[in-house]
């Protein structure tokens, strides 16, 4: 499920109006250059997702991708686990379009079913596994909760949430050091700080990130009890919700 080419990311590079940020068409054409450029330890996060994945999914129920993009998460998983059934869900049509191009390619065959929906309203049920990858984020703050809680109740018994988010920090010299040390990242992968300004505006009202014990509360009160973290890169952090 990887695509033949990889088109450069320079969408804030121009000189183009203010407007909030979109997954149009625009973005689904740079966006596999968009995130490993921008999301440290992306490619090493995929490859644990699936590790992970392989370990604590329930063998023969449906794994939920939620905000599946073009299909990155649910290649490494299907990498790992290629019996698994995939369900990949995103509500941009143009994220939808580039999965469906990529699923042509046989280990994804018949294995990965595309849905174009709401996660806040898409149905789950019978979860072995379900997948947050950089998704909730995007979902307004006050939805969450409720969003949780009816993911858990779509779990099997000993079923499994992965949770991956950018996260903010309560204390505001160590969140000025890893904005910092992510824009120092961006730069080193290339982006001008001009592009890296540009975007940052365009995602300010999008994506909110809260920081890691409001992430984990909220776990806990959607009904998990075994909250585990597995993954941080700089403002980039995942866990593993159980019970
Ligand atoms: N309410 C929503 N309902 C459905 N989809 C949504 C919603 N809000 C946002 N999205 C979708 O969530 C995805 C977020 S990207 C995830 C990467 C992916 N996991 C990957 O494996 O490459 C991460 C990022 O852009 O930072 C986009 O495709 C949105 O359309
Ligand atoms: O670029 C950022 O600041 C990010 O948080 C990563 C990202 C990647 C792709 C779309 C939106 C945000």
């Amino acid at each position: 499920m990887s695509a033949p080419t990889e088109p450069h990311d320079s969408l804030f590079a121009g000189a183009a109006p203010p407007t909030d940020f979109v997954f149009d068409q625009q973005v689904a054409r740079v966006f596999p250059d968009m995130l490993r450029r921008s999301v440290p330890g992306w490619p090493e996060l995929l490859r644990l997702l699936g590790l992970v994945a392989a370990r604590v999914s329930v063998p023969g129920r449906p794994i939920y991708d939620l905000g599946c993009s073009l299909g990155a998460t649910s290649a490494s998983l299907l990498a790992r686990l290629p019996q698994a059934r995939i369900v990949a869900v995103d509500n941009a049509p143009a994220m939808l379009d580039g999965l469906r191009a990529r699923l042509a390619e046989p280990v994804a065959a018949g294995r990965v079913r595309p849905v174009c929906a709401d996660i806040v309203d898409v149905p789950v049920s019978d979860a072995g596994l379900i997948v947050l990858n950089l998704t909730l984020q995007f979902v307004p703050p006050a939805a969450r909760q409720d969003l949780l809680r009816r993911l858990r109740a779509g779990l099997v018994p000993g079923g499994a949430l992965l949770l991956v988010e950018k996260v903010i920090f309560p204390d505001a010299a160590t969140d000025a050091l890893m904005d910092g040390l992510h824009q120092d990242f961006k730069r080193g992968q290339g982006y001008s700080a001009l592009e890296i300004a540009r975007k940052r505006a365009a995602l300010e009202a999008v994506l909110v990130p809260e920081d890691i014990e409001t992430h984990e509360e909220r776990l806990r009160a959607a009904g998990f009890t075994r909250i585990e973290r597995w993954f941080q890169c700089l403002n980039f952090v995942g866990w593993l919700a159980r019970g």
